[in-house]
């Protein structure tokens, strides 16, 4: 290693991560109107804000002043680009002018998506890239929906089921119209659809100018300003326990908000409520949790077990885990479909509460199953340990389960 510090150039060595928070929301939520809004914020001044749309050129690039590569430094200080196909090209092309001093700073980059997308391969473009995921640092997905004509988009869009799915922060747009009024109900039956898709997100009222900086930023496993990880923050376990994960309201009797069971049965909707009811009740949002260390090959098998099989239908999972052979140092899983980001360890415990715990949003794939699987590979005493030949073949997988890995 060369030391580079008395030359008098910067010192070389791994460069802190840069925050990356994605924007997303169906057509028309409002995502161009909340970005303009949070780059007049200060906390913005330095990001990069890629804009990942395909084909025309609209109003959203008005704000573009034009320039190389796609990339363009505004007067406000921001620099901007749109991405027309490949982002990893314009994420690589950032930390170049970064890198060879272009571009002084690069506080964050924030990325909206294109509003008819699964949010999911952009946040995989970054997992998986073997250099992108050391530069750069998923903070959070902020999701817009608008309270006008989101229950309608998410009856009949998967797209944006997924984009609520994946979401840290919720925000509701138009509420400050008549016809959107109406979502300001927590009970109301927007607000029930999206608390039982995606429990854990805070719901963040636009027209409250709630929907600023402070709350949309800094919203990942990293404490932005202490700079250490908040797993509990980050997992916010508590919720997918409260019974609003859980479409049937029968494992939580006591719940009554949800009205015993059926709560999307009411027939004063309209028509198609049973449609909204089966569809909904396909999502399940839930925690799993163990005092257990797991041992690292089992918590392995375990993931590429529900990666390999299931991937398409984990919608979100989050997890920390106390692994056997390293139990002073937790793990950190994030996973969206079947891409998992690199687990990371933390250094220590950030807390007294050193559970395992993995909260998973899915589709089309019980609870139940999720939790025998974890079971069986995490140490409940067994007989005869299963393994995953056997899991596979087991009765009670669900259809498509055996042999479709890939
Ligand atoms: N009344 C009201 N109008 C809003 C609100 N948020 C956005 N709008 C309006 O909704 C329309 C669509 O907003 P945009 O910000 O362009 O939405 P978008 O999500 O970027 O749209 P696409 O780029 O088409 O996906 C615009 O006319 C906005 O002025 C809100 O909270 N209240």
């Amino acid at each position: 290693m060369t030391e580079t510090d008395q030359t008098g150039k910067r010192p070389r060595g791994p460069k802190p991560p840069i925050p990356m928070t994605v924007i997303t929301g169906f057509l028309g939520a409002g995502k161009t109107t909340l970005l303009n809004g949070l780059l007049k914020d200060p906390s913005l001044a330095d990001a990069a804000v890629i804009i990942n749309e395909f084909g025309e050129v609209g109003l959203d690039h008005l704000f573009v002043e034009g320039g190389e590569e796609g990339i363009v430094e505004l007067s406000s200080g921001c620099l901007c680009c749109t991405i027309r196909g490949d982002l990893v090209t314009t994420l690589e092309n950032l930390l170049r002018r970064l890198d060879n001093g272009r571009t002084e700073r690069l506080s964050r980059v924030v990325i909206e998506t294109t509003g008819l997308a699964d949010p999911a391969p952009v946040l995989h473009t970054v997992m998986q890239h073997p250099y992108l995921v050391m530069r750069y640092q998923l903070d959070g997905v902020v999701t817009l929906v608008d309270a006008v004509n989101g229950l309608a988009t998410l009856e009949t869009q998967e797209e944006a089921v997924k984009q609520v799915a994946v979401a840290d922060r919720i925000v509701l747009t138009k509420t400050d119209l008549a016809e959107g009024a109406a979502a300001l109900d927590p009970e109301s039956p927007l607000r029930r659809r999206i608390a039982r898709l995606n429990p854990a997100a805070p719901v963040i009222i636009a027209a409250n100018g709630e929907a600023s900086a402070d709350r949309l930023i800094g919203t990942g496993l990293y404490d932005p300003a202490t700079k250490t990880a908040d797993v509990s923050r980050w997992l916010n376990e508590e919720a997918y326990r409260d019974g609003h994960g859980h479409s049937h309201g029968h494992h939580h009797p006591g719940h009554d908000r949800d009205h015993g069971h059926g709560h999307d049965h009411h027939h004063h909707g309209h028509d198609h409520s049973h449609d909204v009811n089966r569809h909904g009740d396909s999502i399940r949002a839930f925690s799993l949790s163990t005092d257990r260390p797991i041992p690292a090959a089992a918590l392995e098998m375990f993931l590429d077990l529900l990666r390999s099989a299931h991937g398409p239908k984990l919608l979100r999972m989050k997890g920390v885990v106390q692994i056997a052979e390293d139990p002073e140092r937790p793990v950190v899983l994030h996973g969206v479909q079947h891409v998992f980001h690199p687990p990371a360890t933390l250094p220590a415990w950030p807390d007294g509460d050193r559970r395992s715990r993995l909260v998973f949003i899915t589709r089309d794939l019980p609870e139940a199953f999720v939790r025998k699987l974890f079971d069986a590979f995490t140490g409940t005493p067994a007989t005869d340990t299963p393994d995953a030949a056997a899991l596979s073949d087991n009765p009670l997988a669900i259809r498509g389960f055996s042999g479709s890995f890939g």
